[in-house]
């Protein structure tokens, strides 16, 4: 029986973020995929050229598409715009009960924003409880969270914070953003599970957090573990890292077949 996924999120016509990346990533791990478009984004390797958020009758008009015929096996959120996008999702997720991944997109690696500064106060508070993995990178959280979070002591009062008083099942602090490996550390309530890789030198790292969070979505629609799911995942973006195809003027997208590379049937 076929599994199925849902990206809710932005554009990216070059293809190496948002929801076109996250439909190749459905794709590549034998999900169906599906996505619900909130901005359309103007962009490519070099930065953001222009956003036009989607009216958000529209965006509840494609949820009720969706979710009137198909309903997913899981859903993940990815850029949402503004803190009204976040109102309309949350019903969506609060009466389907099925794995939601949250990737708490704020900024692009371009440095232009993907999110409203209402929604950035607001993400906390309107869907971050729903989550059953939220992946933020090290700059998101520091701004959900109001505090310095680079130590190792802060990423572990950062991760009791999600569990304990945000109300997320888990969360995987990304370390992309850190000096050194590349190491994430996934909270559960079973404890902190540490995931190391080897930093690859490239510059060719647009959309990794979204292909990591897709992953972690078509792995849960599968049935999988959180913490199973997670593991897939940083293996799959370790690969898609290191055999990027090389496109773009800028910071070039990942490969979502670079699993095939290395022949690894994970
Ligand atoms: N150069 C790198 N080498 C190896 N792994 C990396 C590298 N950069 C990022 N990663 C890994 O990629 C995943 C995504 O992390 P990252 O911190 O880049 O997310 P992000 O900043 O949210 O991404 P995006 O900006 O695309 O939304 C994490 O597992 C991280 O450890
Ligand atoms: C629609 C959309 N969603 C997310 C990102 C973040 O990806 P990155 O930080 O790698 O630019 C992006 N650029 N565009």
């Amino acid at each position: 029986m076929f599994k199925t996924a849902l990206s809710i999120a932005g554009t990216d016509p070059t293809g190496g973020a948002g929801t076109i990346a996250d439909v190749k990533v459905f794709q590549s791990r034998n999900v169906y995929g599906m996505s619900a478009i909130t901005s359309i984004v103007a962009q490519n390797t070099t930065g953001v050229q222009q956003v036009f958020d989607q009216p958000v009758h529209i965006i509840e008009a494609q949820l009720d598409s969706i979710y009137n015929d198909i309903v997913p096996d899981a859903v993940k959120t990815g850029m949402l715009g503004t803190s009204e996008v976040m109102d309309v999702v949350r019903p969506f997720i609060v009466k389907h009960h099925i794995p939601y991944v949250i990737d708490p997109v704020m900024v692009a690696k371009s440095g232009d924003d993907l999110l409203n500064d209402d929604g950035k106060e607001a993400v906390r508070y309107k869907l971050l409880d729903l989550a059953t993995v939220a992946t933020p990178n090290l700059p998101e959280l520091e701004r959900i969270l109001n505090m310095t979070v680079q130590t190792k002591s802060e990423i572990e009062r950062a991760g009791k914070i999600f569990l304990n008083e945000i109300g997320s099942q888990s969360v995987v602090i990304k370390g992309g953003h850190l000096e050194g490996d590349a190491i994430d550390y996934l909270f559960t309530k079973e404890g902190c599970i540490e995931l190391p890789a080897q930093r690859i030198a490239t510059h060719h790292t647009h959309g990794t957090g979204c292909t990591f969070s897709a992953v972690i979505t078509a792995e849960l629609a599968k049935g999988h573990s959180i913490a199973t799911s997670v593991r897939t995942a940083k293996a799959y973006i370790t690969h898609a890292i290191r055999h990027n195809p090389g496109l773009g003027h800028g910071n070039g997208p990942v490969s979502h077949f670079g699993y095939k590379e290395e022949e690894i049937a994970y």
